[in-house]
């Protein structure tokens, strides 16, 4: 084992993709991947339907590996849980974050959170990541309350929505130096995560004293488009989910809490395949990245830098060479999947072969499945340790994807 089994030191942050990780938050999929139908699994962003007990024990695998690493793991569910059950305040942010009087109309809203209310702090939290169907809202006691919006609705659509892509801790928020920001996420089927990342921040015992970094309602910044590169240089992904003002708003936010002097804001193709920036490269070691081939000579950057109360923008520019400068390196590697032939390079992207966590400098988390890209990882002096992701990837997300870091050492 490289990584030395010592206890977690218990303080938060990041300053870097690579430095060790102390803690990391992960959410073990749930009820809420069992919603997934063929009907509904474009819109909820999903590639396929997920075999649940499955992907339970891939999961479980998982965190596994990362404790038996020296890596402290914090179960999202058991969070919310846990701040449902301590604060009053928590979770009534989050009925009512979940309760859409826009979709179930103020009548029925009501009744809905009533309803909510009443649920014990574990089943609340299940029923806001799980969903709840017209079906499965309890009988209304009179014909006088009877509503409308739920005689119309077809009983298996959903009153609350459920949130297969919790899954993906990355995206909801994510730790810079040593405050932690909630993201903006971009599409409907996500929206909703924010709300439960933000009030077990605010709530749960863990993060008492935990400052928060930036914050966003607005433009969109997803947590898989920010790299951090090394301490004070961040990249920012813009494609289908970070927009420009998400880029910006997070640069300036970032330059004025003095968390960062160098900003790259990355444009990355729009398409599912390379939805945020760690689809397509993360970070392997302190001087190292892993990258797709077919977008390795291309990847451009704006480069933002800190100038007291200003920015200033230059670029774009390579983005390799972008970020070495800033990093104040001679040389970034790319570690050498040139010589995956495209098929395979391509195949293995789509199956998150770029989406690594790194436990350490130099060792790395990745899917078993991409053995060609894991092998150029290997030639090129990683450690590469490997989980099998056949259902979990079916949400399109890899190793980095379903990671939030909560504490890694400084490098
Ligand atoms: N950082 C990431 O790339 N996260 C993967 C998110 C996958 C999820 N199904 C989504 O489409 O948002």
């Amino acid at each position: 084992m490289t990584v030395p089994d010592t206890p977690a030191q218990p303080r938060f942050g990041a300053d870097s993709e690579v430095g060790r990780l102390r803690t990391v938050m992960l959410h073990r999929p749930g009820d809420e991947l069992r919603r997934l139908t063929p009907r509904n699994s474009d819109q909820l962003l999903f590639d396929g339907i997920p075999w649940v007990d499955r992907a339970q024990e891939e999961h479980d695998a998982f965190a596994g590996l990362l404790r038996s690493h020296g890596v402290e793991v914090l179960l999202l569910g058991d969070l919310l849980a846990e701040t449902f059950d301590i604060s009053g305040a928590a979770r009534m942010q989050g009925i009512s974050a979940a309760v859409s009087e826009r979709q179930l109309g103020r009548h029925l809203a009501d009744e809905v959170a009533v309803y909510l209310r009443g649920l014990p702090p574990a089943e609340l939290a299940t029923v806001l990541t799980a969903g709840v169907t017209f079906d499965e809202l309890p009988e209304t006691p009179s014909a006088a309350r009877a509503s409308l919006v739920r005689r119309m609705h077809n009983g298996i659509e959903f009153a609350i929505s459920p949130l297969p892509n919790l899954l993906f801790t990355r995206d909801s928020s994510f730790w810079i130096g040593g405050r932690f920001a909630i993201t903006s996420l971009a599409l409907a089927a996500r929206t909703r995560e924010t709300s439960l990342t933000d009030l077990i921040y605010a709530h749960h015992p863990r993060f008492r004293g935990a400052r928060r970094a930036y914050e966003s309602r607005t433009a969109p910044v997803e947590g898989g488009d920010v790299l951090l590169l090394a301490p004070g240089v961040v990249a920012v992904g813009v494609g289908e989910r970070t927009t420009p003002a998400g880029a910006e708003a997070l640069a300036r936010s970032l330059f004025e809490d003095e968390l960062a002097h160098t900003v790259l804001v990355v444009p990355i193709e729009q398409r599912r395949a390379s939805m945020h920036l760690d689809t397509v490269c993360t970070m392997v070691d302190v001087d190292a990245l892993v990258m797709y081939p077919a977008v390795a000579d291309t990847l451009s950057a704006y480069t933002l830098r800190s100038d007291g109360a200003h920015a200033t923008i230059s670029g774009p520019t390579p983005f390799v060479a972008a970020a070495a400068e800033a990093m104040g390196l001679e040389k970034l590697r790319v570690i050498d999947t040139g010589t995956l032939d495209a098929i395979t390079a391509e195949r293995e992207q789509w199956d998150d072969g770029n989406n690594t966590l790194a436990i350490a400098p130099g060792v790395v988390v990745a899917y078993d499945r991409n053995v060609e890209t894991n092998r150029r990882l290997r030639d090129s002096g990683i450690e590469v340790l490997t989980i099998a992701g056949s259902e979990l990837g079916s949400g399109r997300g890899g190793p980095r994807c379903m990671s939030c870091p909560v504490a890694r050492d400084a490098l």
